[in-house]
């Protein structure tokens, strides 16, 4: 049998990938730079003038980063001890390792793309914690929150529309409970448009009602196993014991407005009773610019607990008491910032693949989750969900994304070859979306 297909990269001139590496990143590492000189003085108050030396290492880092991407040059090994580096310059050797017998090195344009953009993020790290004492300076902090606060008209419509459902909840029969249900899964799905590393760091908020425009977006989702997600979440309501749980998984993507709809979703999902309990699963340090780390997840509960607005209230006080009553529960792990591909979990992160399986259902939210369960590989479009995941099955998963990479398996014969006659670029402009489960129901 023939092994999977190359991983995307940037050796592929004018891919999306080689577009990335060669555009987006280096505008992202301006941006962080530019972030930290606009922090300056309010270094200098917090920390004197040990704050203005620490500001002007983590640039001179950055700048010299920026310049090693620019130019090509090979992948160093990460220098700085953290939980992760042994793992990242093993991985980085393994890397090596493919290459030794061309003599080359890993290098920006050259590596799998999943690998080089995921070492930028690292490598960002690695510079502020070696310039303390900012060493704990989240650099992406107020691009999510900005997202937050511009989204703030979307946020008031969803938690309006979650609190008065839920004053009929125990009412509804099954259909208008899966009809509820789905409507909070598109709108998950939707809140995916709006990561801030696609943008290069320009903020992406969600302006409008997304609640009214459901109808509308159905076309572009292109994958839709909406319904096993009921079937299976449906049985496990009727089957369970009255003691025994439903656990469904969130492998969170954004923060700001997605975050919110991924809260909504799993508000439902416990009011409904479709589930008992949900983990949720963040990153361990600042990542793909918009990414939810944990004080980004506690930040935006809080927010919303002290808006002004009595719906939006609500939901933070309901929130704050999930998590404290452990029917919500928030992880992280450093997996998820490591670059391996999902199917490595059981070698690499034994712990969270046997957390992972306890799961009665794992939610993969965003495009990155997508690159990472399927390879990140030049699959046919035809290809088997099941068989792109390469033995990744802890539990049944669903991927909720928005197309952002050139990356899309399990799609109908002929359907991807028809939306690249109409929309030539619709792999990568997060316009479609799906719904892609592989499990038994
Ligand atoms: O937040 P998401 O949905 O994972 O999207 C991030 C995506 O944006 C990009 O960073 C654009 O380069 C993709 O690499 C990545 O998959
Ligand atoms: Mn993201």
């Amino acid at each position: 049998m023939a092994g999977p297909p190359v991983f995307l990269s940037a050796r592929d001139v004018g891919s999306f990938a080689y577009l990335t590496v060669k555009d987006r990143l280096p505008q992202i590492l301006t941006k962080a730079i530019d972030t930290l000189h606009r922090h300056k003085s309010e270094f200098f108050e917090k920390h004197g003038e040990k704050g203005l030396e620490a500001e002007k290492k983590a640039i001179s880092l950055l700048s010299k980063l920026r310049n090693e991407l620019q130019t090509d040059k090979p992948i160093v090994p990460l220098v700085e001890k953290f939980v992760d580096t042994d793992l990242w310059n093993q991985y980085l050797e393994y890397q090596q390792s493919l290459l030794n017998e061309s003599n080359g090195k890993p290098r920006w344009f050259l590596s799998p793309w999943l690998f080089v953009e995921c070492y930028m993020y690292r490598r960002i790290h690695e510079a502020i914690i070696q310039s303390p004492p900012i060493d704990d300076f989240d650099i992406f902090k107020e691009l999510k929150d900005q997202n937050f606060f511009e989204s703030q008209e979307s946020i008031i419509a969803l938690c309006t529309h979650l609190q008065e459902l839920m004053k009929t909840i125990e009412d509804l029969d099954e259909n208008q409970l899966k009809n509820e249900f789905f409507k909070v899964l598109q709108i998950s799905l939707w809140g995916n448009k709006c990561d801030l590393s696609l943008s290069g760091g320009k903020t992406i908020s969600q302006k409008t009602n997304l609640i009214n425009s459901l109808e509308d977006l159905k076309p572009f989702i292109l994958v839709n196993d909406m319904e096993h997600l009921w079937s299976l979440l449906s049985n496990c309501k009727k089957k369970r014991e009255k003691a025994s749980i439903t656990r469904v998984d969130i492998v969170l993507d954004n923060s700001g407005f997605e975050l919110v709809t991924d809260l909504v979703l799993a508000d439902l999902l416990l009011s409904s009773k479709l589930a008992t309990e949900i983990h949720f699963y963040g990153k361990m340090i600042p990542w793909f610019v918009s990414d939810t780390t944990l004080h980004d997840f506690n930040w935006i509960i809080k927010q919303l607990k002290h808006s002004n607005h009595k719906w939006v209230s609500k939901c933070g006080v309901d929130w704050e008491n999930h998590i404290k009553m452990g029917r919500w529960v928030y992880l992280d792990h450093m997996f998820w910032t490591l670059p391996h591909e999902f199917s490595a979990m059981p070698q690499v992160a034994p712990d969270l693949y046997a957390t992972l399986q306890k799961a009665h259902l794992i939610l993969f939210k965003g495009d990155l989750n997508y690159r990472k369960l399927t390879g990140d590989r030049r699959w046919e479009f035809t290809i088997p969900f099941h068989e792109a995941l390469n033995g990744f099955h802890p539990a049944p998963v669903c991927s909720i994304r928005t197309l952002k990479a050139e990356v899309q398996v399990g799609l109908q014969p002929g359907q991807g070859e028809q939306l690249t006659a109409s929309v030539p670029n619709w792999l990568t402009i997060g316009k479609y979306g799906i719904f892609q489960f592989d499990g038994p129901l």
